[in-house]
Parts: structure tokens; sequence; C-alpha cells
């Protein structure tokens, strides 16, 4: 199975489950399975042995129907067209479902970050950075970051445009540093907004102590680190979690500011010492209660869903279930979160970090936080609320509602093919 191809398949069986339960016509439903520009850029990148690498990028505009659109940078040497297209759509998505006027959009470079020095990073970024500035504005397209980059990668970005245009413009990306624009919160809010839904759904179901839910996390990024720290804070029992290199698992809970040490220093999770080492696959099958993939997509698929023991899956994750996954988890009674609701944190607060910006006026965290939690958990209940309505699953639900609100917006707009 190539997970990146697939990525793009996934995403439009999705669209097309999605579709059954929408009164749109097949011209606008066409439509909307299209992205609507696609940017592929060749560059060189000098090495610090003086050599000089070609490096291939992209940026996917899907839909701009409600807004500029806005979606992450992934350097990843697995970063395909096809993966950034389906990226770009779920962004699409997941920014109509949680209710802010954006469009999706998405970007990568095909790199494996960890091989570049910092200075090659640095280089390697303004070069791709300075590609894209005919495609990006902070009224147009705002990037930020995703797998494989960070802060530091946002400042460079926003300092590469500013250089250009010839004054700073903070608002051209978010998740930068906050020392130049950057919001409260942003960095811990995609992980921190898993938490938020994981505790909305479990509430809903009546699970309530969360001493009493054992929670495993695949990825220990941006997204998987953080929500195992809120996980953590907030009581629950983190009994796994995993990076590229393997997984670590203790049954009676890990203690996860220990394990963020020690993986900032080692550079992994593995050989924690009160714990024992698993593979990634062992993790997606360890007895827990919720199960939250935070690493990539297609991880959740025919072959081994049927060996998730969680009752549910919150996907940190952009695409971690694939279609036939999808299926086995349901017919298995395992409720699943779905991306474009568990993970929209991120978006939320870059929305906040974006309008900031333009205002030039900020919040303290505290505002960032509430606002954050008030809007995923209206989402929450609004997605639960609508697949109990219509007999629907979660993603169903949640892709029927953030559809429906996009294409009211092409029709509202005037919609002539
Ligand atoms: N950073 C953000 O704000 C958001 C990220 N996401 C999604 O969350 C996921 C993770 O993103 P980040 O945490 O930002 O990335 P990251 O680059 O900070 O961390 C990725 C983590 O996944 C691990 N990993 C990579 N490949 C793996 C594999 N094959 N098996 C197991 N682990 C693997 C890495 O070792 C690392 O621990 C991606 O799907 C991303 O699109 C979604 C919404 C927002
Ligand atoms: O923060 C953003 O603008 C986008 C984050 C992102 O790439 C995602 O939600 O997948």
């Amino acid at each position: 199975m190539n997970l990146h191809l697939d990525a793009y398949k996934t995403a439009l069986a999705q669209f097309n489950r999605a579709a059954r339960y929408l009164d749109f016509s097949d011209d606008l439903l066409e439509y909307m399975r299209y992205p609507r520009r696609e940017f592929t850029v060749n560059f060189p990148v000098r090495r610090d042995d003086g050599s000089m690498e070609m490096f291939t990028g992209y940026r996917v505009h899907h839909n701009t129907a409600l807004g500029p659109s806005k979606g992450g940078i992934r350097y990843s040497t697995a970063v395909t067209l096809d993966e950034v297209r389906a990226l770009a759509m779920w962004m699409t998505w997941k920014s109509a479902l949680v209710n802010i006027p954006y469009g999706g959009a998405k970007g990568g470079v095909v790199v494996d970050p960890r091989t570049l020095s910092l200075g090659e990073l640095e280089r390697l970024t303004r070069r791709y950075a300075s590609e894209l500035i005919p495609l990006i504005s902070p009224h147009s397209d705002i990037p930020a970051p995703d797998m494989g980059t960070n802060a530091q990668v946002m400042a460079w970005f926003m300092d590469t445009y500013s250089m250009t245009v010839g004054y700073s413009v903070p608002a051209i990306v978010t998740g930068k540093p906050k020392t130049i624009g950057g919001s409260e919160g942003r960095t811990e809010a995609t992980g921190r907004g898993v938490v938020v839904t994981m505790t909305s759904c479990l509430h809903h179901h009546g699970e309530t102590a969360p001493d009493r839910i054992d929670v495993a996390i695949q990825g220990f990024g941006n997204v998987g680190s953080n929500a195992a720290i809120y996980a953590h804070e907030c009581g629950y029992r983190v009994v796994a979690v995993s990076d590229i290199d393997g997984g670590i698992y203790n049954p009676g809970g890990l203690d996860i500011p220990a394990v963020v040490a020690f993986a900032k220093e080692r550079g992994s999770v593995i050989d924690f010492p009160r714990a024992e080492n698993i593979t990634n696959e062992e993790l997606l099958a360890i007895p827990c209660d919720v199960l939250i993939p935070a690493a990539m997509e297609g991880q959740l698929h025919g072959d081994n869903a049927h060996k998730v023991k969680a009752r549910y899956v919150v996907e940190g994750a952009n695409g971690p279930t694939t279609p036939e996954g999808d299926d086995i988890l349901n017919d298995r009674g395992i409720i699943v979160v779905p991306d474009i609701l568990a993970n929209a944190g991120g978006v939320i607060v870059s929305y906040f970090e974006w309008v900031q910006d333009m205002q030039a006026f900020f919040w303290d965290k505290s505002a960032v936080l509430e606002r954050l939690e008030g809007i995923l958990t209206a989402a929450y209940e609004q997605v639960q609320h609508n697949a109990e309505e219509h007999n629907i699953d979660l993603r169903t639900a949640a892709q029927v509602t953030a559809i429906k609100r996009v294409g009211e917006a092409i029709m509202t707009r005037g919609f002539y093919p």
C-alpha cells in the first residue's frame, strides 16, 4: 500500500460518502472534489560542504469560497503532490467545520529535515518561501507549521516575505515565535484540542473519570507530545507513546514530563527507563481505552484495524484511518473522532494569531485557551448531534456539516459552471 498516493483517494472516498447526505447538484459536488490551484517548484539549496542540491516543493489551494486559504507546510521525504492535495482538501473541511473564515491549503517539501544542518534548513526554507511569494499573502494564503516544520521555520518564512515586500508582515504565517507576532497557546493548541475533543466524546458517553481512562499516542512531535502533556495534566493515564523509531509502554501509566525531557535529550522516546520498548504496530494494538494516532496518514487500515483494542480513536494526525480501516472500526463499534474535528485546535489558534497580527493587538493565554475550548466543544456537540440525527458515524457527520457550509458559500457567491 502506498500511504501517500492513497491519501487523496481516502479524502475523495470520505467526500463521496458524505455527499450522499447532501442535497447538492452533481456539478457542485464535482467542483468540490478538485483542488483549485496546484503549484510545484524545483529549487536549489547550497549544502554546507559547498555542493548544490535540487529540492521539490508544492503548495496546493483546495477551495477558497469561505476565505483565504490556510494550511501547514510539511517537510518529509514522503511528501507527494497527491498527499498535499489530500491535506489541502481536509483543511477546507476543517476550517468550515469549526466556522473560521478560511479555505484550505497545504504545502510540502520533499526532504528529511533531520538530515540538514540548521543553516541548510534556513536556506531551504528561505528559498522555498521566496518561490511561494506569488501565491501567498495575509489576504490570500497563510502558511503554518505541520510535520517536520516548527516556529523557527515560520520565522524564516515571515522574514523572507517581509524582506521581499520591504516591511514586516507578521500575518503572512501563523505558528511563529511569540517575539515576532506569534500567539500565546499556538504551540500546544493542536495537542490540547485533541484532548478537549476526546474529553467531550468521553463525557458524552458518560465517562467522566479521567483516572479510569488509559490513552495510547502514536507520534511524539508537536501534536502527540502536547496531547500527552495535556492528557497527563487532566489526569488521564497515558500508557504508551511512540515516535518514528518505535514506542514505549507502561500499563501503570508513563511519567509524561519525564518522557518529554528524555525525548528532548535523546531524540527519541525509546529506551525510556520505566517502560517496555514496543513497535509502532504494537502501539496501535495496545490495550487501552483511547488510541490517538498523531503521526501521519494511513496508519489504521484494512490489515490492522481489527487488532485495535481501544474503544475510542481520536485522530490527532490528518488522515490516519483509511476508508477500509474506518469500516472495520465502525463495524466493531469503536468510536472515531475524526481528524477535521479532533485536530482543529491548531488552525483555530492560527486564526486567532492571524486576527491578532492584523489588529496588532494581542490576547493573553487564558483568552486564547478559553476561546479555543469554546469553539471545539461546540463543534463536537454539533457533530455528535448530526451523527445521531442521521444515524451516521462522526466522520461522515463532520464532513457533511463542513461540505454543506462550503457548498452553500459557493452557491451564494454564484456557481455558474
Ligand atoms: N502541527 C500542527 O499544528 C498540526 C499537525 N497536524 C497533523 O498531526 C500529525 C503530526 O504532526 P506534527 O506533530 O506537527 O509533526 P511533528 O513533525 O512535530 O511530529 C511527528 C511525529 O510523528 C513521528 N512519526 C513520523 N513518521 C512516523 C511513522 N511512520 N510512524 C510513527 N511515528 C512517526 C515523528 O517521529 C514525530 O514524533 C500530522 O498528520 C499533521 O498533519 C494536524 C493539525 C495541526
Ligand atoms: O495552523 C494552521 O493554519 C494549519 C494547521 C494544519 O496544517 C492542519 O490543521 O493540518
